[in-house]
């Protein structure tokens, strides 16, 4: 007897489903790339300093080095005079000089050079007045004391040496970069992207581009896929729709399963004479890990392994679809990617309107959410039919209405999550 009937199905929750797959992915390898070409890849090692920053001390003002103890009892009416013996520009190489020297006069410095042996304080160019007869340096006047170690950055006091400052599992934006351009990396260890193909299933399936005949419908859940996977980190390979048939779904499925890292299905999953991609599925040698989710929409959804890879089918119904990635195929990919941060983060909100729609299984609804004084507020899209397309575009979340009971009511406490992220 076939392991997908109906009278058997391998229901699963919501979070064991995405345990199942989780659990058969491997650790993915890794490749080394350019640092410019490292954006939004996930680092695929930790990143401790190799050496101090600032490399040297360095002057943080434009203005003049001194040894702050000759300016100690400096005031108006008895200003210390420090004759300028040297200039020190950003980009030059470190000095050092006869302790007499630097008892004696002051360096005139500029911003990011560095400070020499003995000096111990920047003064800004515009807190000293100054005296210059010939293009010698110039003497300058101080009518007052100045903090040791006032505007120089300490070697080190950004990061000292051998500390970890990135983490593996790290999407690389431009912070991230900035930390390793510092250090002179050229190159970055990244986690390779996942590859996934994207199969839409259905006879009624029309590519964009083509006249639309009489009861067939544009294939939107292939693009919609797509696009979230690639946005999610995956390479993509986008499948034109397979009809509806036995044959030709298990030949798509085989493969797709020889040059992608997971496939996904799209349609085709439910209980109907044509609904052949479970049956498929099992004749290329895939084996059920849920073959239901409690869910609504999207309760068909199903996943499946084959050797070391994963099958995911989703809903054809285009809000089902869009649940199931959002849900199930969201953590799994960015896990795929590397990514720590995979988990779905759930928060807390507070419904503004009520729903009257009682369900046995969790429902996740469309809905913008909105933050309000100290709390977040849930409105309701409605329009929640599953086989709508439009009615998610103005969705920034997915709101949990928990089963049983008539719905939820105005102001109740609701979980959603985030569909930006
Ligand atoms: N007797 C029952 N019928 C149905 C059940 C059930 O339990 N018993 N479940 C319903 C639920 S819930 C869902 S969800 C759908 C899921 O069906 P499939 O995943 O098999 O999807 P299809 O039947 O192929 O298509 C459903 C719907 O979506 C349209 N579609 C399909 N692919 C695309 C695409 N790529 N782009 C845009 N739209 C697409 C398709 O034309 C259909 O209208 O089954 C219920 N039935
Ligand atoms: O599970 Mo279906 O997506 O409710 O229509």
């Amino acid at each position: 007897m076939s392991i997908v009937t109906a009278h058997h199905p391998l229901s699963a929750s919501v979070s064991i489903a995405v345990l199942k797959m989780i659990s058969h992915l491997q650790e993915p390898l890794s490749e080394m790339v350019p640092l410019e070409e490292a954006d939004s890849r996930v680092l695929a090692c930790d990143f401790e300093s190799p050496f101090s920053l600032p490399p040297f001390r360095r002057a943080a003002m434009d203005g003049y080095a001194i040894r702050s103890a000759v300016a100690l009892n400096a005031c108006q009416e008895q200003p210390v005079q420090l004759q300028v013996s040297d200039e020190i520009r950003s980009g030059q190489s470190e000095r050092s000089y006869d302790s007499a020297i630097s008892q004696s006069s002051a360096i005139r410095i500029f911003t990011g050079a560095p400070v020499p042996k003995g000096y111990d304080t920047v003064i800004m160019q515009e807190t000293v007045k100054q005296h210059k007869d010939s293009n010698a340096f110039p003497v300058i006047q101080i009518d007052r004391p100045y903090p040791h170690g006032q505007h120089i950055a300490e070697k080190g006091e950004d990061v000292p040496m051998g500390i970890q400052l990135l983490f593996r599992g790290t999407t690389i934006k431009a912070k991230e970069i900035a930390v390793l351009a510092s250090f002179g990396q050229t190159e970055v260890a990244v986690y390779r992207k996942p590859t996934i193909a994207v199969i839409p299933i259905g006879d009624e399936l029309t590519l964009p581009g083509h006249g639309l005949e009489s009861g067939r419908i544009y294939d939107a859940n292939s693009f919609m896929v797509g696009s979230r996977l690639r946005e999610l980190g995956a390479t993509v390979i986008r499948y034109a729709p397979v009809s509806d048939c036995m044959e030709k779904i298990e030949a798509a499925i085989s493969s797709a399963l020889d040059s992608a890292d997971l496939v996904v299905t799209t349609g085709g999953v439910s209980v109907g004479d044509y609904d052949y991609v479970k049956v498929a599925a099992e004749h290329a040698g895939a084996e059920p890990l849920f073959t239901k989710v409690a869910m609504r929409p999207g309760t068909p959804t199903s996943g499946f392994q084959i050797n070391s890879k994963l099958l995911v089918c989703l809903s054809g119904n285009p809000s089902a679809c869009f649940t199931g990635l959002e849900l199930l195929l969201r953590p799994v990919v960015l896990k795929m990617t590397g990514r720590s941060d995979y988990r779905s983060e759930w928060m807390e909100g507070r419904l503004t309107e009520s729903i009257k729609k009682p369900s046995p299984y969790p429902r996740y609804a469309r809905a913008f959410v909105y933050r309000a004084e100290k709390e977040w507020m849930v409105d309701l899209l409605g329009n929640d039919k599953s086989g709508n397309v439009a009615a998610f575009a103005s969705a920034n979340a997915l709101v949990l209405i928990p089963p049983g009971g008539s719905g939820a009511s105005i102001g109740q406490e609701v979980r959603w999550v985030n569909l930006s992220v």
